[in-house]
């Protein structure tokens, strides 16, 4: 097969992402060129398949880099069966996945909860759930999925849409070790969609179009609201910034996230060692809680100031709003003996001399 450039691109960043997280050459014999049987019990790798574009391309190109590095490389389709026709999509994207080589491939239906957060979110940790049972039950060591560089785009602007704050300009992380067991990575966050589409009609692969995204309604013609925000962002409003921005705008949008990430660890790791050596855990009226030594997070950086707040909130499950955080800080910042601030989950945060507690309503006896 020739290898155009943008395989051979996608081909490069795929790779170098699993030798950035540990999946290097198995053994000598994976640098002669030609083909290598991995052994059996080589590193696993599980691309996560909707049987769209992004994820046969990821699948393709998975199954060749992970050959010739020595590992093993399978697929898992999750049927949400929240669409009529899914279990035949996921039937096709399996048979595609077998066809490419890749093994085993994996199909799981999941029951999605619908709760608060939308179908979206549901299907989204119904999804996670499930395929981190499959990766721990066959033994995987990652978890591969098929963002790409407009998906990251679009987090972005849902995350400022949504919260606002810097933390969202780092978007998707390559490499997320936050489930030790099993690594979630994104080869392809540097690759675009257009280019997802090159590869797979280079490989012949044909793939699924989910409705959803809103790909049969013409360009120029907004999506009914009722479609979900992503493909919204992605069919709407993408088009219109680029045709004002005057070029790529999910390419300007990402071009800084990994300084973005660099910065937020920065300051995340300074946040932790300022939480440790100022805030207290507290248990008040069986509930749990904190207490603040306010002179001390009155001297920290505003930065840190406001991450440790923040993480207060978070460690005890309460979610804050910025205007929450601010008024928290106010108690030390702007101190006039202004009452108790009122926090969600029936949480609250008051001062008394040089300590606030943050405990919820009943722990106000021992205030
Ligand atoms: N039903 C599914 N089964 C397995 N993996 C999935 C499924 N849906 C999404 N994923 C994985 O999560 C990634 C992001 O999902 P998202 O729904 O944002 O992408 P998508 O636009 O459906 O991508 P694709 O073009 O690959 O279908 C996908 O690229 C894929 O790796």
């Amino acid at each position: 097969m020739a290898y155009t450039a943008t395989l051979k691109s996608a081909i490069g960043k795929l790779r170098g992402c699993l030798e950035r997280a540990g999946l290097g050459r198995q053994g000598e014999r994976f640098a002669q060129h030609g083909t290598h049987t991995p052994a059996g019990d080589a590193p696993l790798v599980l691309v996560a398949c909707s049987g769209g574009r992004d994820s046969l391309a990821l699948a393709a190109l998975a199954h060749i880099v992970c050959g010739t590095l020595g590992l093993r490389c399978g697929a898992m389709i999750i049927d949400h069966r929240m669409q009529e026709g899914s279990a035949g999509v996921a039937a096709q994207a399996a048979s595609m996945c077998v066809d490419l080589g890749l093994d085993p491939v994996i199909v799981r239906i999941v029951h999605v909860n619908q709760d608060g957060n939308g179908p979206e979110a549901a299907a989204r940790d119904a999804r996670y759930e499930a395929m981190f049972d499959e990766a721990r039950a066959c033994g995987a060591q990652a978890i591969l999925l098929a963002h790409t560089r407009d998906d990251q785009a679009e987090t972005i602007i849902m995350g400022l849409m949504r919260s606002g704050g810097v933390d969202v300009l780092d978007g998707m992380r390559e490499c997320n070790n936050r489930y030790d067991d099993v690594m979630l990575l994104r080869p392809f966050l540097g690759i675009t969609r257009k280019q997802t589409t090159a590869i797979c009609r280079d490989l012949g692969i044909s793939w699924w179009d989910d409705p959803t995204n809103g790909d049969n309604i013409p360009q120029g013609e907004r999506l009914p609201r009722d479609y979900p925000l992503r493909s919204r962002i992605r069919h709407d409003l993408m088009p219109l910034l680029d045709d004002i921005a005057g070029g790529d705008m999910a390419g300007h949008l990402t071009q800084y996230t990994d300084i973005a990430a660099r910065d937020r660890d920065y300051l995340e790791s300074k946040a932790l060692v300022a939480y440790d050596s100022v805030v207290t855990p507290e248990e008040t009226g069986g509930s749990p809680g904190c207490s603040l030594d306010a002179k001390a997070m009155f001297s920290l950086p505003a930065a840190i100031r406001i991450r440790v707040i923040a993480m207060v909130c978070a460690n005890l499950g309460i979610a804050a709003s910025i205007q929450h955080i601010e008024s928290i800080e106010c108690l030390i910042v702007d101190w006039h003996g202004q009452g108790v601030v009122s926090l969600p989950s029936g949480y609250q945060a008051f001062r008394k001399k040089h300590v606030i507690r943050v405990c919820q309503d009943s722990g106000h006896e021992n205030r």
